[in-house]
């Protein structure tokens, strides 16, 4: 029998004025799954993530994730319950430190509590020395280690990409959802940027949805592709089926070629 999805969308849409950006969406994603989002310029990408991270409340359908339906639920509210993203346009803590901006993620789900950090007791300090620790060894791993202590703004931006994902990922996600993560990167930040992607999946045990612009670069890395059009699902399945899909090439491909 199939596992239960951490996440499931059942016929969710948002209309804005008389637009539809996005209508009868459908999305299962299973533990452990990395699965791309794609689809034309103006498809319904980001407005798909917004709806699912609680940044606009669905105007129909649901939205369920572990099990929870979740619509309308506070975008912070949604990070805690285990979903976190990172936006398509960087959004950094430009004047902190880049320690600092993982270190913020981990305040957001400390344990120890607000009086002991106004009192300054031992246990703000071990919570606090607990934090540096724990985020200086996620800053190893997307190698910005050695940055810890320059402003985020100063970081090269294929840095302050990695910066992103490190901050959303020290929030403790189940499911992490990217948008666009290589966007503005060259192609050797992008494949590694990819096989980044691919290994923080299995060390942190994730489900991570993935909307990428660049067709082969989402059939390299993901199982599973979900393709959207003018709002609405055109084809789902694993890279072989969307690389040859007819729809697909029309409304995807298509654009590529004659750009
Ligand atoms: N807040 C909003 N108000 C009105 N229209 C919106 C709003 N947000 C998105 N849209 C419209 O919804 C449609 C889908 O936009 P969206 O940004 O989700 O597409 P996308 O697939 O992410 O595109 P891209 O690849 O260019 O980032 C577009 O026509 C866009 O103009």
């Amino acid at each position: 029998m199939e596992k239960t999805p951490i996440l499931e969308v059942k016929q969710a849409g948002i209309q804005f004025g008389g637009l539809k950006a996005v209508q009868n969406l459908n999305l299962a994603l299973y533990p452990g799954e990395l699965v791309g989002l794609i689809g034309p310029n103006g498809a319904g990408k980001t407005t798909s993530f917004n709806l699912l991270t609680g940044v606009y409340v669905p105007t129909e359908g649901d939205v369920i994730f572990q099990g929870k339906r979740i619509n309308g639920l506070a975008p912070y509210k949604v990070t805690q319950s285990g979903m976190s993203r990172t936006f398509q346009n960087i959004r950094l803590f430009r004047d902190m430190t880049v320690l600092d901006n993982v270190k913020v993620a981990y305040h957001a789900l400390a344990k120890h509590t607000m009086l002991a950090s106004i009192l300054r007791l031992p246990s703000h300090f071990a919570g606090e020395r607990k934090m540096e620790e724990a985020a200086i060894e996620f800053l190893k791993i997307f190698r910005l280690d050695k940055y810890k202590d320059e402003l985020a703004k100063n970081l090269p931006y294929g840095q302050q990409r990695r910066l992103e994902i490190a901050r959303a990922l020290a929030a403790n996600p189940k499911l992490l959802l990217l948008d666009e993560p290589a966007a503005g990167m060259n192609p050797q930040e992008t494949h590694d940027l990819m096989e980044l992607i691919a290994f923080i999946r299995d060390k942190f045990n994730l489900t991570i949805l993935l909307i990428e612009h660049d067709m082969n670069l989402v059939m390299g890395v993901c199982e599973r592709i979900y393709v959207l059009d003018h709002g609405q699902l055109l084809a789902e399945g694993p890279p072989e089926v969307i690389r040859n899909d007819p729809k697909v090439i029309e409304a995807y491909l298509g654009e590529e070629v004659t750009e």
